[in-house]
């Protein structure tokens, strides 16, 4: 079976080697900004994974696409990517000291079929308490820019990382464990 992944993220291309041994990537231009959030993160993540997958399955033919998405949320506020470094010092002054929610959808999509599977992942992420110079030095190093919530769990930003209760590789993008039960169940 073809499997496309419909992720320019070079972390989830990595992790799905795991699950896939070949399988095929189409960038998709999924605008993410024509979903608004409505108040549920599980939701909201879901809905652009699915929107991802579904963009590039209207250009294949056949196939099983997987589309994810990943956000952090804190007190209902939905962390993104940061659109500057300040925004990005801002989001991790907020994460200091506190437990947020790492949220990772994952749209499964067999063309063949016409099947389509979503499901997502929560993981609680608790943060030490880090200081101001802490902060500006990592955002310095530019791994916050294109993560969610302004940090990489698996970078630099690991030893803010008190306590994690969850999918480790959802908070990394991809959601191994449920991704390979949603592949093993539509392949
Ligand atoms: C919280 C956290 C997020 N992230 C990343 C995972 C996602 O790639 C990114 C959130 O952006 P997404 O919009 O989920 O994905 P993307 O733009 O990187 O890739 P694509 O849409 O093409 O699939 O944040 C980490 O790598 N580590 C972390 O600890």
């Amino acid at each position: 079976m073809k499997v496309i992944l419909a992720s320019a993220s070079e972390r989830r291309q990595e992790l799905l080697k795991r699950i896939v041994d070949d399988f095929e990537i189409k960038v998709s231009d999924f605008n993410e900004d024509i979903i608004p959030f409505n108040g549920n993160p599980h939701e909201y993540v879901m809905e652009l994974a699915l929107g991802k997958a579904n963009d590039v399955a209207e250009k294949c033919n056949e196939g099983v696409i997987i589309g994810c998405d990943t956000i952090v949320t804190l007190d209902n506020e939905v962390l993104g990517k940061p659109r500057s470094e300040k925004e990005a010092v801002e989001m991790l002054e907020k994460l200091s000291g506190k437990s947020h929610e790492v949220y990772s959808g994952i749209a499964v999509i067999h063309k063949e079929k016409g099947e389509i599977l979503k499901d997502f992942c929560v993981t609680k992420v608790e943060f030490s308490d880090i200081n101001r110079e802490e902060i500006l030095e990592y955002v310095k190093s530019g791994d916050p820019m294109d993560k969610a919530g302004a940090y990489g769990i698996q970078g630099k930003a690991g030893v803010f990382v008190q306590k994690i209760e969850g999918d480790y590789y959802s908070v990394v993008g991809l959601p191994l464990n449920k991704l390979y039960k949603m592949l093993k169940s539509i392949i």
